[in-house]
């Protein structure tokens, strides 16, 4: 029998229905949420991801603004950039497409980003904030698997999962929301030795290596739950993710195909931090 899909373009929808009607009810009150988009330099596939998102916010009503800066933007160019968006009161929510050229310092840069706009979930703050269980605007990959699991009914508590990646944007944070919600946690990474012996014992197998099919059925427990969160181009260049998908279909329960998986439920995610921020400036200038 063939493993359940997990349609992340369908729950994503589903989604993102809500946070349109959350957007509709912030205009009534004078208020249109709006995120900026900070890309520096001409990455092509930076460009896609960047017209993706901004088409998003436009489909359920959003403002949004690209800010598009040359390769040779200076870091404190940009730093000057951002602060110009921290002031702004039509802007909720800044993005700063990763990665950044490379004389520029991402951890400054992020840092800068106001914490009350950080919609990514990626400066300082909010992730100390998320590790201490806080209220905090969530990394939207992270973020948006758990949405995942939660629509499929897949239970998390008592569950082993496992974690193959540790990068500061999917692979941590992934765990610390998982342990959360009552998983057992384990992390394994490119200098795991035996790594499936390591996956084996995952219910929900998370692979967030950026490695193209690098999960095969000798990494796959019958029955387990594989989320896929690569975003790869194999050698026709056609897009896939971290799972070989043929190999593990049939021996997983339920997984995630790339493309309509996790990725559009990383930008729905996006939309839904980028409106509570709107909520939360409205929610504010009440109280004053
Ligand atoms: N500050 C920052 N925040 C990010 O969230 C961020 C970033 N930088 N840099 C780049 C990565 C990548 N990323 C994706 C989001 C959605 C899809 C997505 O929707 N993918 C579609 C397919 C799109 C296609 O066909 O190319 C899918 O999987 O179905 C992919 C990739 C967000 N990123």
């Amino acid at each position: 029998m063939s493993s359940a899909i997990i349609n992340g373009k369908e729950i994503g929808q589903e989604i993102r229905n809500s946070v349109a009607e959350r957007v509709a009810r912030l205009k009534e009150q004078g208020l249109t949420p709006g995120l900026a988009v900070v890309l520096v330099g001409d990455n092509q596939a930076s460009a896609t991801y960047v017209k993706n998102k901004q088409k998003s916010c436009e489909a359920i009503g959003m403002f949004s603004e690209l800010v598009k800066l040359p390769e040779t933007t200076t870091q404190e160019e940009l730093l000057a950039q951002i602060e110009l968006l921290n002031e702004r009161e039509d802007i909720h929510g800044i993005l700063v497409q990763l990665p950044l050229p490379k004389h520029i310092d991402e951890d400054t840069v992020i840092a800068t980003i106001a914490v009350e706009k950080d919609v990514d979930g990626f400066s300082p703050v909010s992730v100390g904030k998320m590790m201490l269980g806080q209220e905090t605007f969530l990394p939207c990959t992270p973020f948006g698997v758990m949405k995942l699991l939660e629509y499929s009914g897949i239970e998390i508590a008592g569950k082993h999962a496992v974690i193959v990646g540790r990068s500061h944007i999917v692979g941590k944070p992934m765990g610390q929301l998982l342990l959360q919600k009552d998983a057992t946690v384990t992390y394994t990474h490119s200098k795991t030795p035996d790594l499936p012996s390591f996956t084996k014992q995952a219910d929900i197998l998370i692979a967030a290596v950026g490695r193209a099919n690098f999960i095969t059925k000798e990494h796959v427990k019958e029955g387990a739950v594989v989320i896929d969160v690569g975003i790869n181009r194999d050698e026709n260049n056609k897009l896939c993710g971290d799972v070989n998908f043929s190999d593990v279909d049939g021996i997983a329960s339920h997984i995630t195909p790339v493309p309509g998986g996790v990725g559009p439920m990383t930008i729905t995610m996006l939309l839904f931090n980028t409106v509570q921020a709107a909520e939360y400036t409205l929610a504010s200038k009440v109280q004053q």
